[in-house]
């Protein structure tokens, strides 16, 4: 039995390990205990798609903490141990070998997991997801000069994987279901610039692409077919389709769940004492009036501050607007805001899309709503600044690189 003051976290990702050191940061000086089902502990996923799967980065620099430091700060770490369910009435978690935890306080920081590629053949050798530290090096061994990969989605994963692969040498063919990659998220104007940043590397690059099966031999695979009956070589299938978020346990335990796990301002579930963060949370989101649901790094970093306090009983919001970063080849972008399709009536552009280094703006009548720099650095915070003010401005003086932006906020 554990003393009755126990905060239990479930899940070994950023928002896990965050919220741990946020506890202990902000007061809880009784037992803390987080599970984890990996082996590892608390990592962080972006470099698996960038600089841990192209060799810049090692296994030590990608950890939320150090080793020692959790042994320092008296957090219990249960790793290669998955929590089975949740008892919000008894207030108390299962773990697979039939062991029960009691818990004072509860944090589902559970993320998500990739959707599976369902067409014949997905289960074959050399079909690969990207989501854990192993799936980046089973990617890293598949990257080789000449190397034929196929990746099913534009998305982030299947972008970002594209780069790597091509970095590597390797032969790359993407397709994606949409008119053009990242469209759903960026839109037109600015998925062209992905489009073309990846035809100019080389890539093979094809929109509207359904594929029908994957094709092997001794059981690994040797191709794809698509829908127009094009059959494509492959010596690896990478697969970037998306991911849904790991709401389970939350479900069985009759939490209130909608495209994850529900939650209001202050990161509390329908629940008593049940509190979630991270990809897994969809949280109330003052700033914007909705509920929003967030699959990025920033927010399994930030949201767990507010957690923290809230399961402390101390008043907090999360209320940041959201942000997003990718690096592919020579391209590094930052993207901050939240303009979602029929969110925006136009983009404006500073600087020049064709030569790749440029801010965009999302615009909601004069107002910014979201913006992105290309290229172009130390900017995003005063964008975001600018989207939180909600000040008016006009698109000549947006676009005009001469104006500074700074010159954009409102005088306090
Ligand atoms: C390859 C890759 C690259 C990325 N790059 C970027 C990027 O460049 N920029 C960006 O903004 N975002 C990026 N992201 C997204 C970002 O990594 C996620 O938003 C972030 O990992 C979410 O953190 P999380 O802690 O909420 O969830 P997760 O990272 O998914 O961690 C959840 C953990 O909980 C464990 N778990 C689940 N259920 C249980 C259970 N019942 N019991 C015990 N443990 C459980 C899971 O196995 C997992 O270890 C990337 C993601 C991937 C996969
Ligand atoms: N830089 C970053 O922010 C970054 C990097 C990597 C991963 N991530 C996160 O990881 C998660 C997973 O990324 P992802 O790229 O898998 O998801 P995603 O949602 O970003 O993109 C999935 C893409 O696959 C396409 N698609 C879906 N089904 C398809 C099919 N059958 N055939 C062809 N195309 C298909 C979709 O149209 C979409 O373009 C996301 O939450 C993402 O935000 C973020």
């Amino acid at each position: 039995m554990s003393p009755a003051n126990t905060f239990v976290i479930v899940g070994g990702g950023l928002a896990a390990g965050k919220a741990a050191e946020e506890l202990r940061a902000h007061g809880h000086d009784g037992p803390l205990l987080l599970i984890g089902d990996e082996r590892e502990r608390p990592y962080i996923r972006p470099p698996l798609s960038k600089g841990y799967l192209l060799g810049k980065e090692d296994r030590e620099s990608i950890h939320v903490h150090p080793e020692g430091w959790y042994r320092e700060h008296g957090v219990d770490l249960l790793l290669g141990t998955s929590v089975t369910s949740v008892d919000g009435q008894a207030k108390e978690v299962t773990l697979d070998d039939g062991r029960r935890v009691p818990y004072a306080k509860l944090l589902l920081a559970t993320g998500s997991s990739p959707r599976r590629l369902s067409v014949p053949g997905a289960d074959l050798d050399n079909v690969l997801y990207l989501r854990r530290v192993g799936d980046s090096e089973r990617l890293k061994s598949a990257f080789t000069e000449g190397a034929r990969i196929v990746v099913v989605g534009g998305g982030w994963i299947g972008l970002e994987t594209a780069a790597a692969a091509r970095t590597a040498g390797a032969e790359v063919t993407v397709l994606e279901h949409a008119e053009l990659p990242l469209l759903r998220v960026l839109g037109r104007e600015a998925a062209e610039v992905f489009a073309g940043l990846h035809r100019d590397h080389g890539v093979d690059l094809r929109p509207h692409a359904e594929i029908q099966r994957v094709t092997g031999t001794g059981g690994r695979v040797d191709g794809v077919v698509l829908a127009d009956g094009s059959h494509l070589p492959a010596d690896a299938v990478v697969v970037g389709v998306g991911i849904t978020p790991n709401v389970r346990l939350a479900e069985e335990a009759g939490l209130e769940v909608r495209n994850g796990i529900v939650t209001d301002e202050h990161l509390r579930t329908s629940v008593a004492d049940i509190h979630a963060a991270g990809d897994v949370a969809n949280a109330y989101h003052p700033r914007l009036g909705r509920h929003l649901r967030v699959e990025h790094w920033a927010n399994a970093l930030h949201q767990p501050r507010t957690a923290a306090l809230s399961m402390l009983g101390k008043d907090a919001v999360y209320d940041r607007l959201p942000y997003f970063y990718t690096d592919q080849y020579d391209l590094g972008m930052e993207y901050t805001g939240y303009a979602e399709p029929g969110g925006y009536d136009r983009v404006v552009f500073r600087g020049a899309p064709d030569e790749r280094r440029f801010i965009a703006f999302w615009m909601s009548g004069n107002r910014v709503v979201a913006g992105m720099s290309v290229n172009v650095w130390d900017v995003i915070d005063t964008i975001r600044s600018l989207i939180e003010s909600g000040a008016e401005t006009d698109d000549a003086v947006l676009s005009d690189p001469a104006v500074p932006l700074e010159s954009l906020l409102p005088r306090v």
